[in-house]
Parts: structure tokens; sequence; C-alpha cells
């Protein structure tokens, strides 16, 4: 299973936002760091088909991103996710299932069962409007999994996240990874330690390190200073 990013580019006007990047993802965990205006959110953007493409093609399993069979298989979570605050978190997953083509039925199976995955079981007859940061973000995980995609992308998924739900969280990541493509993009560099098997930086549009966790050594903080220099963040 391989999601093959060839030389994608994207220019806005006279700003390259993401530039000839190439790679091949695979199931595990990969974490995409980056400081602001790195080009991270329109990389998952174009990865996800919502933003087209200056250049440079996206596959996964010899499927255009652009196809309905690539969409089959992807889950996303923006960054700017949209929420209804009038729904209950239970019924904003039917909603969502019903549109991605469940019946009702599967649909309210479904949207239990990761009601209680993310840890919102109690909270799931609550109008979405009560709920915390860090309760939204979950119900917007749990909404990128209806269709329990083989391609997971995650945009500042921690975002608002406190430490417990972390611990979650990284669990759920655990889990996942071994089955799916799942990529989290974050500036905080911790939230990728004891989660992310696989590291690439972003610095100006360019993938500027791609390696294994182990690569970086025990302290991601620092070898992440290192090659963004202090200045950047
Ligand atoms: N629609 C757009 N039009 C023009 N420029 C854009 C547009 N979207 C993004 N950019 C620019 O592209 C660059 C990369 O932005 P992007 O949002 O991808 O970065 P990021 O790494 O996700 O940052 P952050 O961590 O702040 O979310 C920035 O310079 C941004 O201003």
């Amino acid at each position: 299973m391989e999601l093959t990013v060839d030389r994608l580019t994207k220019q806005f006007k006279n700003k390259i936002a993401v530039d000839r990047v190439s790679l091949t993802l695979r199931p595990g965990v990969c974490g995409l760091l980056g400081a602001n205006g790195a080009g991270k959110t329109t990389f998952m953007r174009m990865l996800c088909g919502v933003l087209k493409p200056t250049s440079g093609t996206v596959t996964f399993q010899g499927q255009d991103v652009s196809t309905e069979e690539y969409r089959k298989n992807l889950g996303y979570l923006p960054q700017d996710f949209g929420y209804y605050p009038e729904f209950t978190g239970r019924d904003f997953l039917i909603y969502l299932s019903v549109l991605k083509g469940m019946d009702k039925r599967s649909a309210r199976n479904r949207s239990q069962e990761l009601l209680e995955t993310v840890g919102l079981e109690e909270k799931g007859k609550k109008k979405i409007k009560t709920y915390s940061g860090g309760m939204k973000q979950r119900l917007g995980i749990a909404q990128a999994l209806l269709n329990r995609p083989k391609i997971l992308v995650l945009d500042e998924p921690t975002a608002g996240l406190d430490p417990k739900e972390r611990v979650r969280f990284r669990r759920l990541l655990e889990r996942l990874g071994k089955e799916s493509i799942v990529l989290l993009s974050t500036h905080i560099v911790s939230d990728l330690e004891r989660i992310a098997d696989r590291i690439l930086l972003m610095q100006d549009g360019r993938l500027t390190f791609d390696g294994p966790l182990e690569s970086v050594g025990e302290q991601l903080e620092e070898f992440y200073l290192e090659k963004f220099g202090e200045d950047d963040l």
C-alpha cells in the first residue's frame, strides 16, 4: 500500500508554497513538521484533492488524487474544520456518514462506534456548541475515520488537546498506523515524540528532512531547532 507524491508543487502568484516535494508514504504514522507558513497545509490540501497542484502528481495504488476511488480511501481533518454548533456530536457524524453514501442504520452504528473510539460516547447527545476545543478536535478525528480510510490526513490534530486527551490520541494513532497511512502536521515538536515513526520537515515549501524518528535521535526538539535555526521560529 503506497501513496506516491511526485514533484508536487503549488504556486500562488509569486509565492511558491510547495516546491517539488516527492515522497512515498506507507502504513505507519508520519509527522510533518514545519514553522508557520512552511507549506504544510497547502501540501496536505493537495494530498486530499481539495487544492489543485500547479504541477506534480499524487497517486494511491495507481489512482490519481482526482478520482473517486482515491477519495473513497481518504479521511481528512482540515485545520479549519467547520462544525455545526446546533447539531449534537452524534447527529453530526450520522449526517456526514449519510453524505458519504452510508445507509441510515450503518451510519448510526458507525457513528456510535467512533464516538466510543474517541471517548465522546457520553457527550454524543450534547450539542457541539457545548464542546471544549479538545472535544471538537476529537469529533473532527471521528469524522475523518467514518469511511475506514486507508489514508488519513490530519492537519494540526493535537491543537487544543489536554495531556489526557493527547495520550488517548497517541494510542488511537498507534492503532490506526498499523493498517493505514497516517500523516499529521504540527509545529509542536513534542507532539510527535512517541507518536510518529517517520518525520518530515518542511521549510519554505521544500522537504528538508525525511527520515525515521530514530535517526533524529532522542532530542527531536534540538534537532528541529538545528534544522530550522532559531530565527525561523
Ligand atoms: N490561497 C493562498 N493564496 C496565497 N498564498 C497562500 C495561500 N495559501 C497559502 N499561501 C501562502 O503559502 C505559504 C504556505 O502556507 P501554508 O498555510 O501551507 O503553511 P503552513 O505550514 O500550513 O503554516 P501554519 O503552520 O501557519 O498552518 C504561506 O506563505 C502562505 O501565506
